[in-house]
C-alpha cells in the first residue's frame, strides 16, 4: 500500500493539441482525454510491467531512431496487442505516445516515477543478454531478423547484448557449458527448435556442473537454471516458441524478453541405461513421428515441406511397432489430459506446481526430488504393437496443429502426457492424425489412450524380432541373418496386464491388410522391426530408454498463451479464414 502511495502521480498532460488526465497508480499507467463528452471518453490503460521504456523528448525508433530533445516532452513506449493475422496467441507491437507537460519539473517527475515503477513492478527485466544467432536457421534470415527487428527494441529498453553469430552446430551449447556467464541475466536464441535445444542442453548442463549434480542419474533432482531463455523465432520449425507465446513473431518475442516475462517449462530427461541421452520439451515420439523424422532427414532440401512429404510416405508405409511401455502416473487429482482445460497465461495448475516445487517463492535451492519423495503411485506396464508412442511435456501446439499433440497438457505442471496409439486400421490412424488439425478430440478413439505421467520406460519385447512378418505382400522370401534387424513381428500381441482387457475393435485381419492400398509391404521388401525415437527433432541412437519429467527446470521469457486469443478450428489465421468455421476461445 505504501509503495502504491509513493508511486502515485496524476496530472494533466497534452498529446498534440488534446488535453489528457494521466494517472500512474499501483500497477497501471493510464490516460484519458479530458475535453471529450463522457460517452466518447476512452481510457488507455497500460500495466506498468508492460511499459517498454520512457524517454525524455519526442522520440521515435522506427523506421530509425530520432530524438527531438525538448525539455517539456516525454515519450512512453509500451506493449500494444493486436489480434489480426494471428491464429492462436496475440501479436504484440510497440505502442508509442508522446506527452507534453506544462513544465520541465513535471516532465522530470513523470519520467522518474515511471522508471521507478518499472523497476518495482517487473524485477526480471534483463539488463544484459547473451544472444546466439544461427545464421543458417530457417530461411537464413536470423541475422537480419535480429538486427532490424530486435536490436532496436533492446536498445530502446536499455538492454546491452553480447551477440554471437554461430559458425558451427553446437557452438552455442559448448559456449554455455564452458565460458564465463557472469553478468548475464538471460540467453537469447535466434533460430528454430534445434537452436533452442542447443541452448537448453548448454544451460541445463552448466547448471548441474556448477551444482555438482550428475545429469546421468535419472533419480537426481536437477537444479533449475538461473538464466532465462528468450526465443526469437527464426527457424523452419519454431514449435517451442509457438507453444509458449502463441505466435511465431520476432517482435512479440522480443517484447516478452524486454519486459522480463517468465514462463517456467517442464523438461524431460531421456536416459539409456544410466547415461543421459538428451533433454526434450515438446515431442518425444517413437513409431510414426520417429519414422517421419528419419525419412525427412533424407529430404532436407525440401525445407519445412519435407515433414508433409515424409509424413505422407510414412503414413502410406502403414507401420506399427512392438514395444513395452511402462509409466509412472501423475496424481490424477491434480489434473487430467482429458479435462478439456487449456494451459493459458497464469494457469492455475502450473501455479500450484510452482508453489509445490518452490514453497518459498523464488528460493530455488528448495527444489525437492519429486521422482522419489513426491507421493508417487505404482508403475503401470503395457505391451503390444503401436502406431506411435509419444510423450509431450507441453501441448506441443504448432501451426500444423494449433491445439497440439495434447491440447490439455501444461507447460509447467511437472508432468508429461503419454499418448499411446495402438495398431489400427490405416483409416483409423488417419482419423487420429487429422483430428490434430481441428478441435476434434484425438483421444476419443478406441485405439488411443493418454496418460498424465511423471516418468516413462520403453523397451522391446525380448525375442520378438525373431519372428517373420509374412503379410507384406509375400515379396520377401526366406529371412536370412542379414535381414534380422528389418523383420517385423507377426502381429499385435496382447500385453500381459492392461491389454488383456482391451478390445479396440480396430484390429485388421491379414486379408484386410492385404486389401489396403497403403501397405508399404506391397512394394518394399524390408520392413523395420523397430522404429527410432524423435526427441524434439533429433533422432536418438537408442530404442530402450527411460524418461523422467523435471518440473519447471528452465524458465523462458514468455507468459504462455494469453486468454482471449482465438483459434479457428480450421487452423487458419483469423483474416485468412473464409470457411465460417467456429472460433474457439
Ligand atoms: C491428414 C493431416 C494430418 C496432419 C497431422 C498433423 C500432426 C502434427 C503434429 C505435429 C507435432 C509437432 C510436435 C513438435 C515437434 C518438434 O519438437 C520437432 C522439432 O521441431 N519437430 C519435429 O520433430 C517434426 C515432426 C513433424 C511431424 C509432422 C507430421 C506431419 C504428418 C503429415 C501426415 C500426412 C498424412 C497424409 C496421409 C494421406
Ligand atoms: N553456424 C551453424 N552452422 C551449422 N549448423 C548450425 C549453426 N548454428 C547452429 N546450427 C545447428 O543448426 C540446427 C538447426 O537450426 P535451427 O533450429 O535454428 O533451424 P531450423 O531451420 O529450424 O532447423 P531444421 O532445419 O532442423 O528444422 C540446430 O540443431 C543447430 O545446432
Ligand atoms: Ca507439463
Amino acid at each position: 500500500m505504501e509503495m502504491e502511495t509513493e508511486l502515485r502521480l496524476e496530472s494533466s498532460l497534452w498529446v498534440g493539441n488534446k488535453r489528457y488526465r494521466a494517472v500512474l497508480s499501483g500497477w497501471h499507467f493510464n490516460w484519458t482525454e479530458v475535453d471529450k463528452k463522457n460517452r466518447d471518453k476512452k481510457t488507455i490503460s497500460v500495466p506498468v510491467a508492460e511499459v517498454v521504456g520512457v524517454e525524455e523528448g519526442r522520440v521515435e525508433i522506427l523506421p530509425r531512431k530520432s530524438v527531438e530533445d525538448t525539455d517539456k516532452d516525454f515519450t512512453v513506449f509500451y506493449v500494444k496487442r493486436s489480434s489480426s493475422g494471428s491464429s492462436y496467441g496475440l501479436l504484440w507491437r510497440l505502442g508509442r505516445i508522446q506527452f507534453s507537460c506544462p513544465s520541465r519539473v513535471l516532465r522530470d517527475q513523470w519520467t522518474k516515477h515511471l522508471r521507478t515503477a518499472l523497476k518495482t513492478h517487473s524485477p526480471l527485466r534483463p539488463n544484459r543478454l547473451l544472444v546466439f544467432i544461427n545464421p543458417f536457421g530457417g530461411k537464413k534470415k536470423g541475422r537480419k531478423i535480429y538486427h532490424s527487428l530486435v536490436a532496436p527494441l533492446f536498445e530502446l529498453a536499455g538492454i546491452s547484448s553480447h551477440v554471437i553469430v554461430t559458425e558451427r552446430a553446437n557452438q552455442a551449447r559448448d559456449h554455455l557449458l564452458k565460458k564465463d556467464l557472469k553478468g548475464f541475466d538471460g540467453v537469447v536464441c535466434v533460430g528454430g527448435d534445434g537452436m533452442f535445444s542447443e541452448i537448453l542442453h548448454g544451460l541445463i548442463g552448466r547448471t548441474q556442473q556448477e551444482a555438482g549434480l550428475s545429469e546421468n542419474d535419472p533419480t537426481v533432482a536437477l537444479q533449475p537454471c538461473p538464466l532465462h531463455i528468450g526465443i526469437i523465432p527464426a527457424g523452419s520449425t519454431d514449435c517451442v516458441c509457438y507453444a509458449t507465446v502463441g505466435v511465431i513473431d520476432p517482435v512479440t518475442s522480443a517484447l516478452h524478453i524486454i519486459i522480463g516475462d517468465s514462463q517456467p517449462l517442464d523438461v524431460c530427461s531421456v536416459h539409456q541405461a544410466s547415461a543421459l541421452m538428451r533433454y526434450s520439451v515438446s515431442l518425444l515420439g517413437y513409431g510414426f513421428y520417429g519414422d517421419v523424422l528419419a525419412e525427412s532427414e533424407k529430404h532436407r532440401w525440401m525445407g519445412p515441406l519435407r515433414y508433409d512429404y515424409s509424413g505422407t510416405m510414412v503414413y502410406l508405409s502403414n507401420r506399427s511397432y512392438a514395444g513395452i511401455v511402462q509409466y509412472l502416473p501423475a496424481d490424477p487429482l491434480l489434473s487430467s489430459p482429458r479435462d478439456r482445460t487449456r494451459c493459458l497465461s497464469g494457469c492455475s495448475v502450473c501455479s500450484r506446481t510452482t508453489e509445490r516445487l518452490f514453497p518459498h517463492s523464488s528460493v530455488y535451492s528448495s527444489h525437492f526430488n519429486q521422482f522419489s519423495s513426491d507421493s508417487e503411485g505404482e508403475w503401470v506396464s503395457v505391451e503390444g504393437r503401436f502406431r506411435c508412442v509419444s510423450l509431450t511435456c507441453m501441448s506441443s501446439s504448432c501451426p500444423k496443429s494449433p491445439l497440439g499433440l495434447s491440447p490439455s497438457a501444461h507447460l509447467a505442471d511437472g508432468t508429461g502426457d503419454l499418448i499411446l496409439v495402438w495398431d489400427t486400421h490405416p483409416l483409423g490412424f488417419l482419423k487420429f492424425l487429422y483430428r490434430h488439425t481441428s478441435t476434434q478430440d484425438q483421444f476419443d478413439l478406441p485405439f488411443v489412450e493418454v496418460h498424465r505421467v511423471k516418468a516413462v520406460r520403453f523397451s522391446l519385447p525380448s525375442g520378438k524380432e525373431e519372428e517373420a512378418y509374412k503379410e507384406t505382400g509375400g515379396l520377401r522370401g526366406g529371412i536370412d541373418e542379414e535381414e534380422r534387424g528389418y523383420i517385423e513381428t507377426v502381429s499385435r500381441n496382447g500385453s500381459q496386464q492392461h491389454l488383456a482387457e482391451r478390445d479396440t475393435g480396430q484390429e485388421m485381419t491379414n486379408e484386410q491388410k492385404m486389401a489396403t492400398p497403403f501397405l508399404c509391404g506391397l512394394c518394399c521388401s524390408k520392413v523395420p522391426a523397430k522404429s527410432v525415437w524423435n526427441c524434439d527433432g533429433e533422432i536418438l541412437s537408442s530404442t530402450e530408454i527411460l524418461c523422467r519429467i523435471h518440473g519447471q527446470l528452465v524458465r523462458l521469457y514468455a507468459r504462455g498463451i494469453e486468454e482471449g486469443a482465438a483459434v479457428h478450428n480450421c487452423g487458419k489465421e483469423n483474416d485468412k479464414c473464409q470457411m465460417g468455421c467456429t472460433l474457439i476461445k
